[in-house]
């Protein structure tokens, strides 16, 4: 499990780790530099080699050189043409300071190195301005405009070094031009050879959105790179938003300050404490990690089914909705059965009953006219868990029978999934009827009838940093609605009331683009009943849930429907060793 940062935590840490005395900030400056320089090296290794020795360029990704303009300038000219060029580009601070390290190693790599640098050497902060010093003891630094650096347009590799966590204005006149243009507007494809320092240059790193002034703009102002090489941990803004489409790929360096992510003071200096609550986690790595708490772990002990009879695991109910609409409980509820609860019943409309007869053999079937016979089937306490929403219909029947599952005597943990959502946002009573024990599963649709102010100030052009990303979004959402939320999308953020948070991050080697697929959304649905029947927690279930349906997506690969998922997961659960 992977904890994810927000700048200002980032910064904190960095503090704290100055302040304890046991590391200066040009030491951390210079493993920032030595980090980037290394990764670069990782990323594309014929870069080590001399340039006609080397395989074509192109990294490991195999991409081609693209067809840049310019020349080198004439000090340049001069240098061997077998040595390795890169343009650096440094900004007014820190991320700027860790420009000019990668410039000096990669000098001493024996690179061509040019350099330029945005703002005035002066305002440089100490660090930075110690390394800039450094540098032009070696060579000369240009004054960045996008015409400077057009003129010395072509190098093996581009160091974005301009702006990191520090950006907190959108980037104007020149710059942004000059950041279009390298974000690919106008033709030029720089992203193949390009590397970000701790963040594409224009991209928020808590958000992932492009900071920018004009809510019509249409060309982002940020950088595209294929490698995003960050210290420490990963920030939000790397899988949430557009960060995932402006970085390319994320690697991250140890740069020596994790002890000061305790919750503790530095016994000798008092200081050092690091206050990093709300923790924001990364439900990412295929791999069952049990002892990492207490960040989401996919437990196998939680899967494994020992000892019980069926009930012993759990009875999930799913209402479903009228004729010729069943077709999406039926998927939740053979998500629920698949995920492992022991027993699953689909309440139908007695008009419906016969359809879904016709299609359903393990999943038990039980007639549902009102919520007076909701009432009285509740009464069976062994049915622990409830699914409603999925073709549920925006009727009177509808609107009831959600307004009978949460106000029942004893309210069952309940998933409320597709028209349950839309039904909650029509009537504020019902809304305030959601208990702890539920999840809502909106997408962004229905995220933004549910919660129209939060979505506003989403949805508002992200005109200063740190700007409001989705994982704000759905904390807040999640504590205005007293449950779990999970806010859908290949950036998938799960919070609960009290802050917790984490993110199912489809992207990067996880993307599955094939789950966005009719019906995908009603089997995560019942995953997520079907792990509640279990005896899950309400968050536990939700990032499982998120988690196994990624998985699922992963593991089928192209041409995935939604009736597809459910049927991965005995594979999976036997890869994972359950
Ligand atoms: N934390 C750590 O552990 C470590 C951090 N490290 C590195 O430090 C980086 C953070 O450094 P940072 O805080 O100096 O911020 P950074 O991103 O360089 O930008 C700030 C400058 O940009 C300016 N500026 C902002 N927006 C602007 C705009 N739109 N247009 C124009 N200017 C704008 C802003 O000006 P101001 O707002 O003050 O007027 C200020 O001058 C971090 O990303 C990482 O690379 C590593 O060295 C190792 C350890
Ligand atoms: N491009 C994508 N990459 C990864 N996951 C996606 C993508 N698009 C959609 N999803 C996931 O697929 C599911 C779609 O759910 P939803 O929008 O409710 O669709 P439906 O109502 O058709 O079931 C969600 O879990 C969402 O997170
Ligand atoms: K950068």
């Amino acid at each position: 499990m992977t904890e994810l940062l927000t700048a200002a935590q980032m910064r904190a840490i960095e503090q704290a780790a100055i302040e304890s005395g046991e590391v200066t900030g040009l030491e951390l400056m210079e493993r920032a530099g030595q980090g980037v320089v290394d990764a670069i090296f990782a990323e594309w290794p014929e870069l080590a080699m001399p340039k006609h020795s080397a395989p074509a360029a192109g990294g490991a990704g195999g991409s081609t050189p693209s067809p840049l303009r310019g020349s080198p300038p004439e000090y340049l000219e001069r240098d061997d043409n077998e040595m390795r060029r890169a343009v650096v580009l440094c900004g007014p601070g820190n991320n700027g300071g860790d420009g000019f390290v990668v410039a000096r190693l990669l000098r001493d790599a024996g690179w061509q190195v040019e350099v330029f640098l945005y703002g005035d050497a002066e305002k440089l902060p100490p660090d930075a301005k110690v390394n800039h010093e450094r540098w032009v003891k070696i060579a000369p630094v240009t004054a960045l405009t996008e015409q400077a650096f057009r003129k010395v347009a072509f190098a093996d590799m581009y160091v974005d070094a301009l702006f990191g966590t520090g950006l907190t204005r959108p980037v104007a006149g020149d710059l942004a031009g000059l950041l279009r243009h390298l974000g690919g507007y106008g033709g030029d494809d720089y992203r193949p050879r390009m590397v970000a320092v701790d963040v594409p240059s224009g991209l928020c790193a808590d958000s992932g959105r492009v900071v920018t002034p004009n809510p019509r703009a249409r060309v982002p102002t940020a950088t595209l790179a294929r490698l995003t090489v960050t210290f420490d941990s990963p920030k939000c803004g790397h899988f949430v938003g557009d960060g995932p489409h402006h970085c390319g790929r994320i690697v991250v360096k140890d740069i020596g300050v994790r002890q000061f992510r305790e919750h503790k003071p530095n016994p000798h200096t008092g200081r050092g404490h690091v206050v990093r609550f709300p923790r924001t986690s990364l439900i990412g790595k295929r791999r069952m990690v049990p002892d990492e708490r207490p960040f989401f772990s996919v437990d196998i002990r939680y899967f494994t089914k020992n000892q019980g009879h069926k009930y012993a695991h759990g009875h999930a109910f799913i209402l479903s909705g009228g004729v010729g609409k069943g077709g999406a409980a039926r998927l939740a509820a053979r998500g629920a059965l698949r995920v492992g609860a022991g027993a699953v019943t689909l309440g139908s409309p007695p008009a419906a009953l016969i359809e879904n007869a016709a299609q359903l053999n393990a999943i038990m079937l039980q007639s549902l006219k009102d919520p007076d016979a909701l009432r009285v089937l509740l009464q069976d306490t062994r049915i622990n868990a409830l699914c409603i929403g999925p073709g549920l219909g925006l009727n009177d029947r509808g609107a009831a029978l959600v307004a009978g599952v949460l106000g029942g005597e004893e309210p069952r943990p309940t998933v409320l999934d597709a028209d349950a959502l839309t039904l909650l946002a029509q009537d504020r009573a019902l809304f305030d009827e959601l208990h702890a024990n539920c999840v809502l599963t909106p997408h962004a649709g229905e995220f933004a009838r549910l919660f129209p102010e939060i979505a506003e100030k989403l949805n508002a052009p992200a005109t200063t940093g740190p700007a409001y990303s989705k994982v704000d979004a759905t904390r807040e959402a999640a504590k205005r609605a007293g449950c779990v939320v999970l806010f859908k999308g290949p950036d998938t953020v799960i919070a609960d009331p009290s802050g917790r948070c984490s993110i199912n991050a489809s992207v990067y080697e996880r993307s599955a683009p094939w789950l966005a697929t009719a019906g995908s959304g009603d089997v995560l649905a019942g995953f997520i009943t079907g792990l509640l029947a279990r005896g899950f927690g309400a968050m536990q279930a939700a990032e499982t849930g998120a988690w196994l349906h990624t998985e699922c997506a992963l593991s089928f690969g192209p041409g995935l429907i939604a009736e597809d998922l459910p049927e991965e997961l005995p594979k999976l659960f036997r890869e994972l060793g359950i």
